[in-house]
């Protein structure tokens, strides 16, 4: 474990110790190990197959590793209870237009888990979900079905469930599959904006080079198999605080571009 662990903007979110993975007979992660910090920003590539979302999985513990050990914020995942730290956006095809699920629906549900599904909401969880949708600029949007919305719109309602605990870590499967290069470019702005300004660590699976490589760099920080690391280190002394300095919604709003 780094003796860095814990101090300052070096807190291992998460930590990936030599972990294995196989579907069946087929090996997909062959002994990866891999730290993600406090604040990093990190682009995860490689070819279709590669490894990517089978890695997310893991890191959100939907998959367990068939050996080795992944850490968040130093707990093992399998011990692990504070999801609401973790926001994850899964990579999605076009949803079908008749999913009857209201975009409150979709964003609500990010409040809960398997335990607390069929509890009344709360104000103050009712609340949480308003700061979310205001500050994707998807309020007018409140009461419309998801699955009638475009690419873009469903994006910032998938991102404003991820957002709506106000997680440390946002995870992100190419959020931007499936939509205008438009629209991307005004994606990854606001996703830069996020990581530049609010406390808030990344992990994006994409395939745009261009995008990842304007931000972070062109060379790799760890390549192993099919899968490419890319590191941006945010640890400037200023930039380092109590993971409690969450980005605010109403700072964030500022942030959104009008993307459709
Ligand atoms: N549920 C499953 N059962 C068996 N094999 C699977 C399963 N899910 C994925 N695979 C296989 O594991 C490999 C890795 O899949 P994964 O989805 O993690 O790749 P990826 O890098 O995210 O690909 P893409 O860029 O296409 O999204 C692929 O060969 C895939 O066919």
């Amino acid at each position: 474990m780094d003796t860095n662990a814990r101090s300052g903007c070096h807190q291992q979110i998460v930590t990936i110790d030599d972990i294995f993975f196989s579907y069946e007979n087929k090996t997909v992660i062959d002994g990866l190990s891999f730290s993600v910090l406090e604040r990093d920003f990190v682009g995860l590539v490689g070819s279709n197959g590669a490894g990517k979302t089978t890695l997310l999985k893991m890191i959100v513990g939907l998959l367990k590793p068939t050996r080795g050990e992944i850490r968040l914020f130093g707990e093992p995942v399998g011990s692990f209870r504070d999801w609401e730290r973790i926001g994850y956006v899964p990579q999605k095809n076009a949803l079908n237009p008749l999913f009857p699920a209201t975009v409150r629906e979709v964003v609500t549900s990010g409040l809960f888990n398997k335990k607390s599904m069929f509890r009344r909401l709360t104000a103050a969880q009712r609340s949480k979900c308003d700061d979310a949708l205001y500050a994707m600029r998807i309020e007018d949007l409140a009461d419309r079905r998801i699955g009638q919305l475009s690419g873009g719109q469903q994006q910032r309602v998938f991102l404003a469930r991820a957002l709506v605990n106000n997680p440390e870590l946002l995870i992100l499967d190419e959020p931007t599959v499936g939509i205008d290069a438009e629209t991307q470019g005004a994606f990854f702005r606001m996703i830069r904006h996020m990581h530049e300004h609010h406390h808030i660590t990344f992990i994006m699976v994409s395939h745009d080079m261009d995008m990842l490589q304007s931000y972070i760099g062109s060379e790799p920080k760890q390549r192993r198999g099919g899968l490419s690391f890319y590191v941006k280190h945010t640890h400037a002394p200023e930039n380092c605080g109590e993971t409690d300095l969450v980005h605010s919604m109403h700072q964030l709003r500022e942030t959104v571009e009008v993307l459709t």
